[in-house]
């Protein structure tokens, strides 16, 4: 049955990763995985890398519940660049420069650092192989997995999987033939977020990912923060860098308590109402 109820949504982007936002703390609309791919069809749809749902907070500990859909329709449960997004939202609605929202993954804290410029902890990068997870035990600084120019990747869960290879150029690296194939490895149980990186210098990393769930992106944040936290592992890098993305740059820190810090723009570019054929 298609659903006639009026829903407003925004379109917003994180460094070119775009994102249909629904708001649905009043209407508590759900949405299913066929809305979800109607939606972020770029033929026939919206458009977008993800669709983000901010639904009522489900403890006294947050703001807004925040739901993520991949553009397949499949669920995740991190998102660095809707993280900002929505938190730059709250910030606005609530007058105030600071917000928690709650995730699959747990509370992410945010900060106003500027206009437009928003500051999430990450929470704690997962370097266990459970929680990544894989599919056996494996080290997962040195995964031993591997397919053409791409070897031995490091695994990093933000809240979702990774997997960082490592590469002299990454412009020479095929992510649209390599990509769908590791993302799907049998080491992946629920799939892998694919990131290629070349470390520039011991504060810049250059990263172009193949998302899970979606394909190639501008920018993904958890993917920026992964890579950060699997450059410093390897000894590549500081603790601290500037990951520079196809969309833009996300300065990441990982704190000596584990945390991964963030920070980076947003942008709000449009405003309207869902059309009814989307939801059915
Ligand atoms: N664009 C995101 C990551 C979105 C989720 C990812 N595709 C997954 O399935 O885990 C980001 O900015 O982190």
């Amino acid at each position: 049955m298609t659903d006639t109820t009026d829903h407003p949504f925004l379109k917003m982007h994180g460094l070119g990763n775009d994102f249909v936002v629904l708001d649905v703390r009043q209407s508590g609309f759900a949405l299913t995985p066929a809305m979800a791919r109607a939606i972020a069809d770029r033929r026939t749809g919206l458009g977008c890398d993800q669709v983000v749902v901010i639904e009522t907070a489900r403890s006294g500990l947050s703001d807004a519940w925040m739901s993520l859909w991949n553009a397949d329709g499949s669920v995740t449960s991190a998102c660095g660049n809707a993280t900002r997004c929505v938190a730059w939202l709250l910030m606005q609605q609530a007058g105030s420069d600071h917000a928690v929202i709650e995730t699959k993954a747990g509370l992410l804290d945010a900060e106003m650092r500027g206009d437009k410029l928003v500051a999430v902890d990450m929470g704690p990068a997962r370097l266990d192989w459970r929680e990544i997870p894989l599919a056996k035990p494996v080290d997962t600084l040195h995964m031993g997995i591997g397919i053409g120019s791409l070897t031995d990747p490091v695994g990093v869960s933000m809240g979702n999987p990774h997997a960082v290879f490592f590469v002299g150029d990454v412009a020479a690296i095929d992510l649209a033939a390599l990509g769908p194939v590791l993302e799907h490895h049998d080491l992946f149980p629920e799939r892998a977020n694919i990131e290629v990186a070349q470390v520039l210098a011991p504060d810049r990393i250059r990263m172009r990912v193949w998302e899970r769930g979606t394909g190639i992106t501008s920018a993904c944040g958890t993917g920026a923060c992964a890579t950060l936290v699997a450059a410093a592992r390897r000894g590549l890098t500081a603790r601290k860098a500037d990951v520079v993305l196809d969309g833009g740059v996300l300065t990441i820190e990982w704190l000596p308590d584990d945390h991964v810090m963030m920070t980076g723009p947003v942008a709000l570019v449009a405003e309207g109402m869902l059309d009814s054929s989307l939801l059915s």
